[in-house]
C-alpha cells in the first residue's frame, strides 16, 4: 500500500464498523418500508452470491449502464436497481463473483478503490444477504430497450382492443372471482383447468367454471379474430405485480389450437421473444392491447416477461404497476398437431418437460439458449473451448468447496468470545513483546491486517503503520472502538475475508488458527492470510502449543474452561432462570464456559504449511506457550 493512500485512509476512516452498521440499518429500514417486507433477517456475515449494494443506485446519480457495466466485470448477474433510490440488489452465479465485487470496492469503506468511474464510489458499501426469493423484483443486468413495434413472424399487436370503460367494468368483476395462488403469481382459469408442471389441460374434462358472462363481449371479439379456428373456450387470467414475470416458454401445441391472444389490462409491460435462430425482440404491450400469436411465433418462439419493476421502452423508463392479462385459447378435440415446427411439437417427438427432442435442430436451439455457442450455417459453433468450459466448471466446483465453520467453531469459539468479551478483554491488556517487535520492524506506512484482532491489543503498537483489525466477535470489536476511535476494525469470517487479494504488507494471526476444529479449516484460514498479503510480504502466525510448562494436555482437541465472573454475567443465567448448558460455580462466583482449542504439537504447524504453496518459512520459534511461524509470500 502506498504511503499516501495509507495516510488518506487514516484521515477518512474513523469508525467503519459503526458506520457500516448505521448504513445497514438505514438501508434495511428503507427496504422494509419500500418493499413492505422485513429485511432485517436477511443480512448475513457469511458471504453469499447475493449483495445489497448501498450508495450504488441511480438515486445516487449514477446511470444504469455505468452500474451494470461495473458489476458485469465480475460475472453474469441479475441486478435490481431502483429508479430513485440509492441501493441495488445484485445476485451473482457464485460467491466468488460477489466477493470479488465487494473486494473491488469495500475494503471496509474507503481504503482502496479500483478504477471506478461513477460518482459515489467512495461511499458504496456492500452487504451479503441470503434468501432465495428476494430478487423476484429483479431483472437482468441489461434492461433491454424494448420497442413499440417489432417484426416477428406471426405476431400481431392490436392497440385499444377494448375501451377504458370496458376495462374498468371487467376489472372490478374479475377481481371478485376466486384466485388460485402460484408461487409467483395469482391466476384464474375458465373453461378447462390448467395443469401446471405439464403445462396442459385435460381435454376430456371441461371445468365447471365457464368463461364469465361479463367477458362474453371480449371473448366473442377474440373468436372473430381467430376464425376459422373454432371459438375460444378457455381463459387464463394472470396477475403480475411489479417485479413479477413469467419464464421463457412457448405454449404447448396440443391441447391448444394454433391461435391465441393475450390482452393486457391496467399496466403495460415488456414481453420478450426469442427464436431458434437466436433472434431476440422486446415488445412493449400497452394497456388494453391484444397480442395475437399465430404460426411461427406461436409454435416455435419462446416468450417471457422479465421479473422487473421497470422497463425501458424506446429509451424511456416505464414503471410497472399491477397488470392483469387475459389469455384466450381454443382447446382442441384431440392431441394431434400437424404443424410444420416439428422439433417443438409434442405430438411430433418434443417433450415439453425435458425440453428435449431428438431432432438436432432443437439441440442447437437449446445450445443457443444456454449460451455455450453460436449458431452458424445451422450448426452450433461453441464460443468456448472444451478446456475453458472445463476450467470454468472446476473453478465453480472449488468455490463451492470453500469450507465453512462447523458447529464446534460456532458454539465453542464465536459464541463464547462474544459472550465473554468484556471479561476476556480485562485480562488481555499486555501486548507480547515479540509481536510488538515484529510490528515495529515494519517499514513506516506499511498496511497491516490483524485477522482475529480480539480486543485490539496490537492495533496501537506502531503509530507509523496502518493496522486494520477483523474479528468475528462484535462485542470484541466494540471494545476495540471504545479503546480508540482511530482503530479500524470490522467483522469478518477468517475463512473468507472480504478483503482484496495482495493488499497488505504484513498480516498477523495471533491465537486464531488453533480455534479451528479440523485441518482443512486451519489451512483455509492460512490461505486467506496469504491471499490478502502482498508478494514478499510477511505473515506472522501464533498458535497455542501442546508443550507447555504450566499446563499439560493429554489431547490435542480440548475444551478449555472460561470462568466468567458473575459481574459480567446476566442475572438470569446466574439465578438459573434460563436454561443453560454451562456450569455455575457458586464458590468462585463464576459461570463456566468452554472454549475449543486444537493445541499444536511441535512441528505441526510446519507440517500443515508443507502441504501449501506460495511462500517460505523465514522464522519459527516458541513464545509464551505458542508455536510461531513467520512466512514470506513468494
Ligand atoms: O401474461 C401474458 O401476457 C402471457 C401469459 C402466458 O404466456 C401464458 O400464460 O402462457
Ligand atoms: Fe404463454
Ligand atoms: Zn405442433
Amino acid at each position: 500500500m502506498d504511503l499516501d493512500i495509507a495516510i488518506e485512509t487514516k484521515e477518512k476512516v474513523r469508525n467503519p464498523t459503526i458506520k457500516l452498521n448505521k448504513k445497514l440499518a438505514i438501508a434495511i429500514a428503507a427496504l422494509t418500508k419500500s418493499e413492505k417486507k422485513p429485511f432485517d433477517q436477511l443480512v448475513t456475515q457469511e458471504p453469499t452470491n447475493k449483495l445489497i449494494a448501498v450508495h450504488f443506485g441511480v438515486g445516487d446519480q449514477d446511470d444504469y449502464d455505468t452500474i451494470c457495466n461495473y458489476v458485469k466485470q465480475f460475472g453474469q448477474n441479475k441486478i435490481m436497481i431502483y429508479p430513485v433510490r440509492n441501493y441495488a440488489f445484485i445476485e451473482f452465479q457464485n460467491i466468488q463473483q460477489s466477493l470479488q465485487l465487494t473486494q473491488s470496492l469495500q475494503i471496509f469503506e474507503n481504503i482502496k478503490f479500483a478504477n471506478l468511474k461513477y460518482q459515489n464510489k467512495e461511499r458504496a458499501t456492500m452487504f451479503f444477504y441470503t434468501k432465495e426469493q428476494e430478487l423476484i423484483g429483479g431483472g437482468m443486468c441489461d434492461i433491454p430497450n424494448a420497442m413499440r413495434q417489432v417484426n416477428i413472424p406471426g405476431l400481431y399487436l392490436i392497440h385499444d382492443f377494448i375501451t377504458p370503460e370496458y376495462e374498468k367494468y371487467i376489472l372490478d368483476l374479475i377481481d371478485k372471482q376466486e384466485w388460485s395462488k402460484l408461487k409467483q403469481r395469482r391466476v384464474q382459469h375458465y373453461g378447462y383447468e390448467f395443469i401446471y408442471g405439464d403445462n396442459t389441460v385435460n381435454i376430456n374434462q371441461p371445468a365447471d367454471k365457464h368463461i364469465p358472462a361479463f367477458l362474453e363481449d371480449v371473448r366473442a371479439k377474440v373468436s372473430d379474430l381467430i376464425k376459422p379456428q373454432p371459438e375460444i373456450n378457455q381463459l387464463t387470467v394472470n396477475e403480475y405485480l411489479p417485479g413479477m414475470g413469467i419464464p421463457p416458454h412457448f405454449d404447448v401445441h396440443p391441447p391448444f389450437h394454433e391461435k391465441f391472444v393475450s390482452i393486457s389490462l391496467l399496466s403495460g409491460l415488456v414481453m420478450s421473444f426469442k427464436s431458434f435462430k437466436g433472434e431476440e425482440y422486446h415488445l412493449y404491450l400497452p394497456p388494453r392491447s391484444c397480442a395475437l400469436f399465430t404460426g411461427e411465433v406461436r409454435y416455435a418462439w419462446f416468450h417471457s416477461i422479465a421479473a422487473r419493476k421497470i422497463d425501458k421502452v424506446e429509451g424511456e423508463t416505464h414503471f410497472r404497476s399491477k397488470r392483469l392479462s387475459l389469455t384466450f385459447r381454443t382447446i382442441r378435440n384431440d392431441l394431434k398437431c400437424d404443424c410444420e415446427y416439428q422439433f417443438f411439437c409434442e405430438s411430433q417427438g418434443y417433450n415439453p418437460l425435458t425440453m428435449k427432442n431428438k431432432n438436432p435442430l432443437l439441440q442447437e436451439y437449446l445450445a443457443k439458449l444456454n449460451q455455450i455457442g453460436i449458431i452458424q450455417d445451422n450448426k452450433v459453433v461453441p464460443n468456448k473451448t472444451q478446456e475453458e468450459i472445463q476450467l470454468l466448471e472446476e473453478q465453480q466446483q472449488q468455490l463451492l468447496q470453500i469450507p465453512k465453520a462447523t458447529e464446534v467453531e460456532k458454539k465453542y469459539v464465536y459464541e463464547i468470545y462474544d459472550k465473554i468479551a468484556p471479561h476476556f478483554s480485562s485480562t488481555r491488556y499486555k501486548p507480547w513483546p515479540k509481536i510488538e517487535q515484529f510490528l515495529k520492524s515494519l517499514e513506516p506506512g506499511s498496511l497491516v491486517a490483524d485477522v482475529g484482532c480480539g480486543n485490539g491489543k496490537y492495533l496501537g503498537s506502531n503509530p507509523d503503520i496502518e493496522i486494520v483489525g477483523t474479528d468475528r466477535s462484535e462485542n470484541l470489536l466494540k471494545i476495540c472502538k471504545e479503546k480508540s476511535d482511530a482503530y479500524q476494525v470490522f467483522s469478518a469470517d477468517s475463512l473468507r475475508l472480504p478483503l482484496k487479494s495482495e493488499m497488505f504488507d504484513a498480516v498477523i494471526s495471533i491465537a486464531v488458527i488453533h480455534h479451528f476444529s479440523n485441518k482443512i479449516l486451519r489451512q483455509q484460514a492460512i490461505k486467506e492470510l496469504l491471499r490478502i498479503c502482498k508478494s514478499k510480504g510477511l505473515v506472522l502466525i501464533y498458535v497455542w502449543a501442546m508443550e507447555q510448562e504450566e499446563k499439560t494436555f493429554n489431547e490435542q482437541d480440548v475444551f478449555v474452561p472460561w470462568n466468567l465472573q458473575f459481574k459480567y454475567e446476566d442475572e438470569k443465567v446466574i439465578n438459573q432462570e434460563v436454561q443453560q448448558q454451562f456450569k455455575i460455580d457458586d464458590q468462585k462466583k463464576t459461570v463456566v464456559y468452554k472454549r475449543y482449542y486444537h493445541v499444536f504439537k511441535q512441528g505441526e504447524i510446519e507440517e500443515l504449511l508443507s502441504e501449501m504453496p506460495g511462500f517460505k518459512i523465514v522464522n519459527n520459534y516458541y513464545d509464551h506457550a505458542n508455536w510461531v511461524v513467520v512466512l514470506q509470500k513468494d
